[in-house]
């Protein structure tokens, strides 16, 4: 943990940043990151990285000056662009003797709860294996359709995944100004306001860089989203010779917004409001009494029926021993997995079912208690 308190971060590096504004991919920035993310993992920090860059890499590599119009051209600088990113991340983080692992994910990886749940365990146990994950969208399957479109959300995104405390964002400007500051050099620097707060979007109607997508309206957007899973948001500048060091050390100058109102509530009503389930699970008193009074995970040793045919993902009704239904959540196991772990005490799951699976059979962030 930092002095800050901080126990997992998300670091988003932006195109604009990545790429030296366009020259190829800054090495000597990529090596001085790597640096200060490993020596804030040697003081138990778990850091996310979401690394923008492939598209700017590719343009670079074949001689490209105009970031391309069209989708397979831009897919195509992704593709090889990539290839010189990861391998500048892990030779990087190698250096420090940090494994780095490739996650290139799509919106359709996260709006399916089985892939999301899947993506989540995945970065999870990376992160329990000190790996450091460097997150990119994965361009060359990414229509319109399925695209985050900017990584910025995908930061977002990455910091609901691993319930991280707060998403840092790394760019080429020392976070939101009053005006883009490329248009308007009097602009002054925003150092605090709330996620979600459309005050703040008045400022940041001037768009992109030429090499970034998302300008600061994605940022903000971001740090909205960031806020429903309760983590604060810093938007600044990536390029002085300590800056993300100060960053995860908490003493950065930038645009701190910060989580405020019922965390998880939002995620919880969604829970709550589906109105199908796929099955259900009686519990025991113990289970009945840890879920609604201490807030805890459903265990499966607290299982004592399951019922219907369900799978991992699916929405279940958990059910006291007289039949209410007392909360709904969604499943880490499908139904045949259920059944087989049903009573088992969390030492015991691996022999049971083969292989080491979650240890909660719903996760407390899944769970939304009957009101
Ligand atoms: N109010 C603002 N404050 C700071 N930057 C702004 C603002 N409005 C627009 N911008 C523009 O947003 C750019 C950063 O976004 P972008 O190019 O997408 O960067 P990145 O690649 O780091 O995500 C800045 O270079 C700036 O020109
Ligand atoms: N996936 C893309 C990054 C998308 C992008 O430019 O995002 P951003 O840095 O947020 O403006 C790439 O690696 O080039």
């Amino acid at each position: 943990m930092s002095a800050a308190g901080y126990r997992r971060l998300v670091v988003k590096i932006g195109s604009a940043l990545i790429t030296n504004g366009g020259r190829g991919l800054d090495r000597s920035g990529i090596e001085r990151w790597a640096a200060q993310v490993a020596a804030a993992r040697a003081n138990g920090i778990e850091v996310v990285m979401v690394s923008s860059g492939a598209v700017a890499e590719g343009m670079a590599r074949m001689g490209w000056t105009e970031r391309p119009e069209s989708l397979d051209r831009l897919q195509a600088a992704a593709a090889i662009g990539q290839m010189g990113l990861t391998q500048a991340w892990g030779d990087a983080f190698g250096r420090h003797g940090l494994h780095t692992a490739q996650v290139l994910l799509t919106h359709d990886d996260v709006a399916n709860r089985r892939r999301y749940l899947n993506a989540r365990s995945t970065l999870l146990s990376l992160l329990a294996v000190g790996a450091i994950p460097v997150i990119n969208e994965n361009d060359t399957v990414a229509t319109d359709e399925i695209r985050f479109g900017d990584n910025d959300r995908l930061g977002a995104v990455a910091a609901q995944l691993v319930e991280a405390d707060g998403l840092i964002i790394l760019t080429d400007q020392p976070g939101l100004m009053t005006a883009d500051p490329r248009k308007d050099p009097t602009a002054t620097l925003i150092e605090s306001g709330e996620a979600g707060d459309p005050a703040l979007r008045l400022h940041a109607a001037g768009g992109a860089g030429r090499l970034g997508r998302g300008g600061m309206l994605t940022k903000l957007d971001a740090a909205a989203l960031a806020a429903r899973s309760g983590a604060w948001t810093l938007l600044m500048d990536g390029r002085g010779p300590d800056a993300l060091a100060q960053a995860l050390a908490g003493t950065a100058r930038g645009t701190r917004l910060s989580a405020k109102g019922a965390v998880l509530a939002a995620r919880k009503r969604w829970i709550a409001g589906r109105l199908r389930v796929a099955g259900s699970v009686r519990l025991d008193r113990g289970a009945v009494q840890a879920l609604t009074c201490n807030g805890s995970s459903l265990l499966p040793v607290g299982v004592i029926a399951v019922s219907g045919e369900f799978r991992r993902g699916d929405l279940i009704a958990c059910e006291a021993p007289d039949g209410r239904r007392i909360a709904t959540g969604l499943s880490n196991y499908s139904a045949e997995e259920a059944r087989q772990i049903a009573g088992c005490a969390s030492q015991e799951l691996v022999d049971r079912l083969g292989y080491v699976g979650d240890v909660e059979l719903i996760h407390r962030d899944n769970l939304a208690l009957e009101t």
